[in-house]
Order: C-alpha cells, then structure tokens, then sequence
C-alpha cells in the first residue's frame, strides 16, 4: 500500500526519474534517528527488486519519444463533416488489412472487408460498407478500384483516408470458430480470390481458427498455434466445393489401394504376426481392404477441444505407418510393457482352432457363414484371407476391451481410419513415420524387412493422410519410439485435445 502511494505522488508530481526519486526516500528513511515501523516497511518495500524495476521501467518509457507523430487534421473540413469520418492510419510497412470493392449501381469505392487484427481493423476507425471518399486529400470518384489500390499501397507512412461511415454498421465480432483443414490450400493459384496478398496458405491437418464468417464466400482466419497477429483470406466450404474439380472431390493421392475388389482381399502383415509361424514369408504388395469412403465431405472439419473425464473410456489408440515400418512391432511393445493398461482387440478368424489356443484369447474362432454374416453387417474394420481361411478385426473387440477400461491399442491401414472415425471410439491417430534411408539401413540391419521403398511409401502416407493424424513419432530407435508413443498416448487419454464437435454431440 505504502509504495502505491508513493507511485500515485510520484505521478502527481511528475517529477523527472522515478528510481532518483526513490533513492532519495529510502536516503531520508535511512538516515532518520528513529525510523517508525511504517517507515522501515516502507524501505523494504521500496527496496525491493519488482518495485525497482517497475520505476525503472516507468523512467524508461517516460523518457522516450515515440514516433510517429501524426500529422494535424485538415484544416478546412466542409460543413457535413459529421457525416464523414476522417481515418488517419500509419502504416509504417504494414499492409492496410482492408480490401475495396465498388457498388456497380451506385459507382461507390467502399469498404469490402476489415482483416481481423489487421491495421485498420486495430485502429478501429474503419469497418465494411464505409464509402471511401477520398485517399491523402484526393477524391477517389471516378477511379477504378485498382487504382485506388495502387495509392494506397503505394503511400508511405501515413494514409489519410475520409469515408461515410456505414450507417447500418453492426459489431461483426464473431466467436471465433476451429476447423481442421481437409485439403491444402495455395492463395497465389486461386485466381478466385478477391485479393491474393491477404490469402493464408495452409496445409491439410492445420487447425484454423476461423474469426469471421460474415462473408458467404470468404472467411477470415489464423493457423494455430498463432503466431500471426492478422487473418489471413481462406475460402468457405462452400467456395472450395465451387472450384474442386471432381478429381480433387475424390481424395486421389498417389498412396493408392492395391485391392481392386474388396471381396478378395488380402490382409496385413500383422495379421500374421499374430500367427506367428507366417511370418517368415512376407507379401510386400498386399494390403488389407475395407470398405473405405475416400469421397471428401467437407474441406474443413469443425473441432473442439475435449478432455476425458475419468469415467468415460479411454479413446481408441491407433497406430498407422508403412508396412514394415514397425507399427505391429510398437503395439507389441506397448501391450507387453503394460498389459493390465495396453491390450489388443481379439481377431475373429475362420480356421480350426489349433491345439494350445483358447477362443477368445488366440481369437475369436467363427464359422465361415458367420464371418460372411459379420462382414455383410459391416462389422469388420479390417479384414482379410490367407491359406483359405479369413481373418477380420471387429469393431465390437475394440469396444469389449474399451469397456473392460482399458486401452485399446490397433494398427490399421491408412484407409480405415474413415471406419473408426466416431463418437464411441474417438480414436487418437498416431502416425508411426519411417526414418531416412540411412537411418533405416542402419537400424533394421537383424530386421527381416526391405526397407528401399519404405522412407517412400512413409512419405506418400504422409501427404494423403495427415489430416487424420493426431501425433506423428518416427520409429528410428526402438526403445525412443517406444517411450515417445507412451507418453503421447498419456497425454491423448489426460490432456484437452482437438477432436470433432461431432464426436462431442450427444443426438448422433
Ligand atoms: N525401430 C526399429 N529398429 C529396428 N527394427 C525395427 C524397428 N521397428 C521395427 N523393427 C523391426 O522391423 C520388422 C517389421 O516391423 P513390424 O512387423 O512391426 O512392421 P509393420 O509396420 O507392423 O508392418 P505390417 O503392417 O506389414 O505388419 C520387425 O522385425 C521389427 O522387429
């Protein structure tokens, strides 16, 4: 209490330097015969290193002087001048963060949109619909918008701008809203966009804050985490379904599926793995399939931030990466080092069951009529056939582990992410990323694996599926991948996360 009212004094007398000012008290408190007790408070107080630096960064801003000084207003201002607004913006390098249009029917230059965080925006001065009267004294009437584009870009320092204001002008702030891109986006190849410089690029998988949607064919938005003080342009949902082409609709990457029909499938390799003894021979080129829906839906998914209660399950683990790339090896891993926590789903399969197997342990063991019967109920994530005999996991082992509370770990090929993608589950996506080449040569030397075309295939997942990915960890060492994987997974199942408002949705 006793240094605020010294600073309160100190500003009323706005002597010159606070810290001198400071010095000279505690001097007096120092010297005095018989300091009070309020007094020896005071000097700890004063002397304390907060306070110091406080005053001493009060005398450093006091002393400066901030450029730029504005210039004066206009002398003569015309009688209607309350119908005018007077803007005078420095720009010190900055773009203006507005853009122009003009009324076809009136011939008005106005204000078509204000960038959020933007200069005009932050001076708050400017808004959408004002009509630009004139630019640093010269009347706009009659230019083209362009050319009025070029006077504003081109002007140094300060713009000196006299608009009517919009007389139906509401406060546009929105909430802001989250999406997750779908599909990339590059302003400088959109010949749609009403003004390239203000476009923001962005990548499938960036989470977006959207900050004004008041435009039904340009949003406003920034890339989180935010570094960018401005929105930047991105087109609506609706606009980027105008201008895709039904290729581009159709999420055709060069990560292709192998299967040409799903009725003959193959089957991953960790299929085997759970059979051990098929191990040895591997089949490079099949995959499993599924049926999957690569048809792309929206360019942007709505999310939200969730975070587990300690009631709700655990949200679904699921590994993707590269055949080869160890992602059945990590999921062992995991399940071995905490089973009580870490647990697979049991496979159904359609073999005899062999001696030493348990049903329901080994797997599920179903005649063929009931595999079909499952199959045709779209009970299979993923499913495949090998020596005559089918092999599918069920979305219902995934559940029956989740329900016994513990954590369900899955590797899938990319393509069935779609399948898991729902409320109940709420799958955590991590991508299991190969190293580089020599990375690989070095640390799969006792693996049985080829690994010329895996840093590829690795890279081609990569760019058709990130949009889906939650974490990404590249399996170089083992036992480094290991321990990344379990602590990303313990902060996917305790720490807010972004998933989709669907998910969150209660009616669905
Ligand atoms: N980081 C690593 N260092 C050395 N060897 C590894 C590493 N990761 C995996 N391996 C080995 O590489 C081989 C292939 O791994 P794994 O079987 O897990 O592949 P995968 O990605 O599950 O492929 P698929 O899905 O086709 O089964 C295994 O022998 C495994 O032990």
């Amino acid at each position: 209490e006793s240094s605020l009212v010294i600073i309160i004094k100190i500003k009323e007398i706005n002597i010159f330097s606070c810290v001198l000012l400071l010095g000279q008290i505690m001097t007096i408190i120092q010297r005095a015969h018989r300091p009070s007790a309020e007094a020896k408070e005071l000097y700890n107080l004063l002397s304390s290193p907060h306070v110091q630096a406080l005053l001493s960064s009060h005398d450093s801003v006091a002393q400066s002087d901030y450029l730029p000084v504005l210039p004066p207003l206009p002398d003569e201002l015309p009688e209607d001048e309350e119908a005018m607004r007077i803007v005078c913006l420095v720009k010190n390098n900055q773009p203006l963060g507005a853009t122009i249009k003009r009324n076809e029917e009136s011939g008005d230059i106005y204000v078509a949109r204000v960038i959020h965080g933007g200069l005009a925006d932050r001076s708050g001065l400017l808004f959408p619909g004002d009509v630009l009267v004139e630019v640093n004294g010269n009347s706009v009437a009659g230019l083209e918008p362009g050319r009025v584009i070029q006077i504003l870009t081109s002007s140094k320092g300060t713009v000196l701008l006299k608009v009517i204001p919009n007389s139906s002008q509401v406060n546009s702030r929105q909430k802001p809203v989250y999406m997750r891109a779908m599909v990339d986006y590059r302003p400088q190849q959109d010949s749609s966009i009403p003004c390239p410089v203000a476009g923001m690029s962005f990548s499938r998988g960036d989470l977006l804050e959207v900050v004004d949607q008041s435009d039904g064919q340009w949003w406003q938005a920034r890339k989180l985490p935010c570094g960018a003080t401005f929105a930047g342009l991105i087109p609506s949902a609706k606009q980027v379904f105008l201008h895709l082409s039904l290729d581009d609709l159709f999420l055709v990457g060069p990560y292709k599926q192998k299967c040409s029909s799903p009725s003959l499938a193959g089957f991953r390799r960790s299929f085997r793995l759970w059979r051990r003894t098929w191990y040895k021979k591997r089949r490079q080129s099949c995959t499993s399939c599924s049926p999957s829906s690569n048809v792309l839906s929206s360019p942007y998914e709505e999310v939200a931030l969730y975070q587990r209660l300690p009631q709700e399950s655990y949200r679904l683990i699921v590994l993707i990466g590269a055949s080869g790339v160890g992602v059945n090896e990590l999921r062992k891993r995991l399940i071995k080092l905490n089973p009580s926590t870490f647990q697979g789903p049991v496979p159904y399969t359609t073999r005899p069951m062999k001696e030493g197997e348990l049903a329901g342990r080994e797997y599920h063991f179903v005649t063929k009529e009931l595999f079909e019967y499952m199959l045709c109920n779209n009970k299979f994530v993923e499913y495949g056939e090998g020596k005559g005999h089918m092999y599918g996991m069920s979305i219902d082992a995934v559940d029956e582990v989740l329900k016994k509370g513990q954590m369900c770990i899955i590797d899938v090929e990319p393509p069935s992410v779609h399948l898991l993608r729902c409320r109940n589950l709420k799958p955590y996506v991590i991508f299991i990323k190969a190293p580089n080449q020599e990375r690989l040569r070095q640390t799969r030397r006792n693996a049985r694996i080829i690994t010329n075309y895996l840093e590829e295939t690795s890279q081609m997942i990569e760019a058709k599926y990130k949009q889906y990915f939650d974490s990404t960890v590249v399996n170089d060492d083992l036992q480094d991948a290991c321990m990344q994987l379990c602590s990303i997974i313990q902060q996917a199942q305790n720490e807010p996360q972004w998933i989709p408002v669907s998910w969150l949705r209660t009616d669905e």
